[in-house]
């Protein structure tokens, strides 16, 4: 099966660079938006070739991902024929399952997915909805897949995936922090990475639960309680909840300051 990526930024680099470094990796046809990156995939891959427009990448492959801007979803279909006998699977954030299908009149299969970076490492957790056999398959040779039961859990999974820079933005206050002590940049921030990787490592070991690692890390009355009791307390698990309640509300087009 040939596959249509359109829209080629940062994620559909990094489910390009997955899906052709597979034991069988299949033909994919690249959209010309984006097109240095998508020249670059094409020159680095035998198995990927850019097509001349939106229109020919639906018209050559059975499976079209598209990975263009949320707010270019409209324009993007709006401007296609998207025949019945397709599989159209969105990665863009916060639009519905409904809204695509509006702008579909031909009918096609529709999927919603949350791809990750780690997909080009076939390390991902792919989020799919509605659960669709072959897009599982395709997600499934780029790490695990998670179908959820219903899109508010997709939403919330979504959601959660919007932490991911503060996550980094985390890591890079703690490397500022130690700048500020006098450490040189550089051996901040090497030293910070070396932590976080060996937390990839603990987390890596499905045996032991989130909770679990934290007690891992800690020692009662130890300075790892303590700094995580001064700044991640129920007021600010309160703040952080709010604010993915906030994502969720965007996705659904209810106005932030509707919000309570
Ligand atoms: N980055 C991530 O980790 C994840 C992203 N997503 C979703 O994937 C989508 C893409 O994100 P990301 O890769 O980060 O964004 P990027 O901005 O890196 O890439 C978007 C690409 O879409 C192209 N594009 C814009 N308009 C059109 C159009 N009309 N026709 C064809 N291509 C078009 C842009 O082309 P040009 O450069 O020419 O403007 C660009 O190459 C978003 O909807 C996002 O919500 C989902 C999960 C994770």
């Amino acid at each position: 099966m040939r596959i249509g990526i359109i829209g080629v930024g940062a994620i559909a680099e990094a489910i390009v660079d997955g899906l052709a470094t597979t034991e069988q990796p299949g033909e994919i046809s690249l959209s010309p938006r984006g097109a240095r990156t998508a020249g670059a995939l094409a020159a680095r891959y035998g198995t990927v070739r850019v097509e001349p427009s939106n229109q020919a990448v639906v018209d050559r492959c059975e499976l079209v991902l598209l990975t263009v801007p949320p707010g270019a979803i409209t324009a993007v279909l709006e401007g296609l024929c998207v025949p019945a006998d397709r599989v159209l699977v969105s990665a863009a954030a916060g639009v519905s399952l409904a809204n695509l299908k509006q702008l579909l009149p031909n009918h096609p299969q529709v999927m919603r997915v949350i791809p990750l970076p780690a997909v080009r490492a076939h390390r991902g957790v792919t989020v799919i909805f509605p659960d669709h056999r072959t897009s599982k398959e395709v997600f499934a040779s780029l790490g695990e897949v998670l179908v959820p039961v219903d899109e508010d859990r997709f939403e919330a999974l979504s959601a959660a995936t919007a932490t991911l820079s503060s996550q980094l933005g985390l890591l890079a206050a703690i490397a500022d922090w130690l700048s500020g002590r006098g450490l040189e940049p550089a051996v901040a921030e090497g030293f910070v990475r070396g932590m976080a990787l060996g937390l990839g490592e603990s987390l890596a070991d499905p045996g032991r639960s989130l909770a679990v690692l934290v007690g891992d890390h800690e020692t009662p009355g130890g300075i790892n309680e303590l700094v995580r009791h001064a700044w991640l307390g129920p007021a600010d698990r309160a703040r952080l909840a709010a604010a993915l309640d906030q994502v969720v509300a965007r996705s659904r087009g209810v106005p932030h300051n509707s919000l309570g």
